[in-house]
């Protein structure tokens, strides 16, 4: 890599302490002049988006995320009001919660059990391992972020005797997600047979009017706080979906909000070579064709940024997989994201990012600090932190000298100010990118196929358990229950059902093994 192309393609801003280097990225001198009106475009339909355009026309909604941390900007008086004073509102409960005003049963909350999904947990679940100081911390934070039985009693466990000291918070925008309703019911019940009462340990975090909010209404929970619909579930840790946790778990989300309002102003320069998040958009758009054709690998050198690959992964995978462009073209765009944190990774996958398939381009994100406090030499005059970088620098040439391309982020440490800052730049990016293919990166319509699909295989299980029960004693193969209830053609989704009720007794459903499995016999005592 030549000094004089790092000089030209390593974008420094000094008021953000933040440099891009994109000199890894193999384009001609004549990429960035041949992009120049297409990233103009991506950056004027940004400018409208913040203006309070129809962004998202399928949904026919706005995309306000931008305003969260500037609600001066916001397009009406109203929604104005509405960010600054939930910002206040949510600095006062964090405040009456430390300071005890706001109590459980038992005492002053020193836990937080966050229930939601997507959307509505990664960016929580980052941000308490990014700031977080969990010795010294506030309340400790646990997540339901699933349906899963057995993850619940894991984190209930943990919980076991401190339910009267946990809050809830329930975090879901639409109100009707089903594994954060299950979460819910299932809290629900621990915090009563702990003889404890629900409602005065919980608060939600949800649109208006919703589902969930009418239960936290009718129940009288502790507090409720908006989910706007014009901020999409994966860009809403600036919301009180992020900041109602950050808050309580003692993080500046002043700081972060900060963080990514410094962000936003400099990523809308027009001058799109002092863009960070158009230089990353176009360097997105060279390395995968503009289709895809590469995978995006997210390498931060830092424990505290371990989930930044999985938080990345929604916001850009739900954001820009898409089968139709905005002409209703068959497009199938989208860029797969994948990463953990180095040096860790180098000892699990890089092996095969080195010598593989080079299907991929790498982000390495270095932190510069090293810890809060001095560090002691490992090794001759070197601390850990000097390998760590060691590391990165090293893994970057390996890739580089064989053929595999990468962008490197670096930032001095690891702040609410620069975590706001990250996130504000890949929101951004991916916009301008969404621009770039041509598609609406703020909807979802493939997860809503997912959802009717399990809706209907819990249909199909009442009518198995009905059949099952109707014919109580009588034994039936999948194939057999098949006919016996009309459902033939979905004879491979009884099989699975069976299975699962007969692991799971509870509903009295009996297997008896066959020589082979599709022989099983099941049966309803
Ligand atoms: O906040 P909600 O409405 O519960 O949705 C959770 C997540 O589910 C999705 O709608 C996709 O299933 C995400 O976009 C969202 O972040």
């Amino acid at each position: 890599m030549s000094w004089n192309r790092f000089k030209e393609y390593c974008l420094n801003i000094p008021s953000l302490d933040l440099s891009l280097d994109v000199s890894r990225v193999d384009f001609p001198d004549t990429y960035l002049a041949e992009m120049q009106p297409k990233i103009a475009k991506a950056i004027a339909d940004m400018e409208a988006l913040e203006g309070g355009a129809i962004a998202n026309p399928d949904e026919n909604r706005m995309v306000g995320h931008y305003w969260l941390r500037n609600a001066a900007i916001a397009p009406d008086a109203a929604i104005t009001d509405e960010i600054t004073k939930t910002r206040a509102r949510i600095k006062d409960f964090a405040k009456k919660v430390h300071a005890g005003e706001i109590a459980g049963q038992d005492g002053p909350f020193k836990n937080i059990l966050c229930i939601g999904i997507g959307g509505s947990a990664l960016g929580p679940q980052f941000v308490s391992q990014a700031l977080g100081h969990p010795a010294s911390d506030p309340v400790k934070v646990y997540f339901f972020d699933n349906t899963d039985p057995d993850g619940f009693d894991i984190v209930l466990s943990q919980l076991k005797g401190q339910l009267g000291q946990t809050l809830a918070i329930v975090t879901t925008k639409s109100g009707g997600t089903p594994e954060t309703r299950n979460g819910m019911v299932e809290a629900q019940a621990a915090w009563k047979a702990a003889g404890l009462d629900f409602a005065k340990h919980a608060v939600a975090i949800t649109g208006e009017g919703s589902k969930m909010d009418k239960v936290a209404v009718s129940e009288g929970w502790i507090e409720r706080f908006p989910m706007w619909d014009w901020v999409g579930g994966r860009t809403s840790e600036l919301a009180a979906v992020g900041l109602v946790p950050a808050a309580l778990n003692g993080i500046d989300i002043d700081g972060m909000l900060d963080g990514a309002a410094a962000m936003d102003e400099v990523t809308r320069n027009k001058d799109f070579r002092q863009n960070p998040a158009a230089m990353l958009a176009l360097m997105w758009y060279r390395l995968t064709g503009g289709k895809g054709a590469r995978d995006m690998v997210i390498l931060p050198y830092k424990e505290r940024l371990s989930l930044f690959a999985k938080y990345l992964q929604q916001l850009v995978m739900e954001s820009l997989g898409k089968e139709k462009d905005l002409d209703g073209n068959v497009v199938h765009q989208g860029i797969a994201v994948y990463g953990n944190k180095g040096s860790t990774d180098q000892h699990a996958y890089v092996q095969q990012l080195r010598d593989g398939v080079p299907n991929f381009y790498a982000t390495f994100i270095e932190v510069l600090k090293s810890r809060a406090g001095d560090s002691i030499a490992v090794e001759g005059e070197h601390t850990a932190g000097d390998f760590l970088q060691g590391f990165l620098l090293g893994t970057r040439d390996a890739l580089y000298d064989n053929g595999r391309n990468s962008i490197t982020i670096t930032v001095k440490e690891v702040t609410p100010f620069t975590v706001g800052m990250l996130i504000a730049l890949y929101e951004r990016a991916v916009g301008y990118y969404g621009t770039l293919v041509n598609i609406n990166a703020y909807h979802q319509p493939g997860v809503e196929a997912g959802k009717k699909a399990a809706a209907s295989t819990l249909e199909l299980r009442q009518a198995i358990l009905d059949g099952l029960r109707a014919a109580k004693g009588e034994s039936f193969t999948a194939e057999s229950l098949a006919k016996k209830i009309g459902r033939e053609p979905q004879t491979e989704l009884i099989y699975k059902i069976l299975e699962n009720l007969a692991a799971n007794p509870a509903k009295g459903v009996q297997k008896s093994a066959g020589q082979a499995f599709c022989d099983n016999q099941y049966s309803c005592v």
